[in-house]
């Protein structure tokens, strides 16, 4: 049985991205728990937060995470998905966790280039850079603390790619 691989990071480090290429290299199938979750509600994740709130999306998130874990699957979960203590025992019990890591720059640049409004919603009202580094310094010991792996994801997507495939390598080997 292959486990599921869970990619978990800040916003804009890259899990949709890599996770998709990174399902394409294994031979698995490639899930995103926001995109299952805005598909499964009909609304985007701002409609949510903007009718039920933060708690309840959260909530809706462990369902969508439930819901999605299975074995030979890439899983992108939403940035946010490590704040819940059962979402990280969850995952480190059920499969691979990999923490797709990238410094505060590199990752409001994306942002700001690609903010995608529906599925970001700000987090905190101030502006991205700020937001990304006061949620980053709150969580970042969270995504450590759920994942086997760290990889550096400030890199092009096929070179994390890479570097999760002799992560994942080197663990089997040992
Ligand atoms: N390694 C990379 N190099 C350059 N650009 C990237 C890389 N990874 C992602 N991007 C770009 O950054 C943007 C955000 O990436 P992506 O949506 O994959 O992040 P995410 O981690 O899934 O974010 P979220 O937590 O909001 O779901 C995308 O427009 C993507 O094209
Ligand atoms: O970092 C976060 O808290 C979030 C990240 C996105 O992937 C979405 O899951 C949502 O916008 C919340
Ligand atoms: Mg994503």
């Amino acid at each position: 049985m292959t486990l599921p691989i869970f990619l978990v990071g800040a916003r804009g480090c890259g899990k949709t991205t890599v996770g998709r290429a990174l399902a394409l290299a294994q031979g698995c199938q490639f899930i995103d728990t926001d995109f299952w979750l805005q598909e499964t509600a009909q609304q985007t994740i701002a409609d949510i937060v903007a009718h039920d709130g933060w708690e309840a999306f959260r909530a809706r998130e462990t369902d969508a995470l439930k819901a999605v874990t299975a074995p030979a699957r890439v899983i992108a979960t939403g940035g946010g998905i490590i704040l819940s203590e059962y979402n990280r025992h969850f995952m480190r019990e059920k499969g691979i966790v990999v923490y797709l890591c990238a410094p505060v720059a590199v990752l409001a640049d994306r942002l700001e280039a690609f903010p995608e409004e529906g599925q970001r919603p700000t987090l905190t009202g101030k502006p991205i850079s700020e937001e990304v580094s006061e949620v980053l310094a709150l969580r970042d010991a969270l995504y450590r603390e759920a994942a086997h792996h760290v990889v550096n994801a400030a890199q092009l997507p096929d070179q994390v790619v890479s570097d999760i495939e002799a992560a994942l390598q080197l663990a089997r080997a040992s």
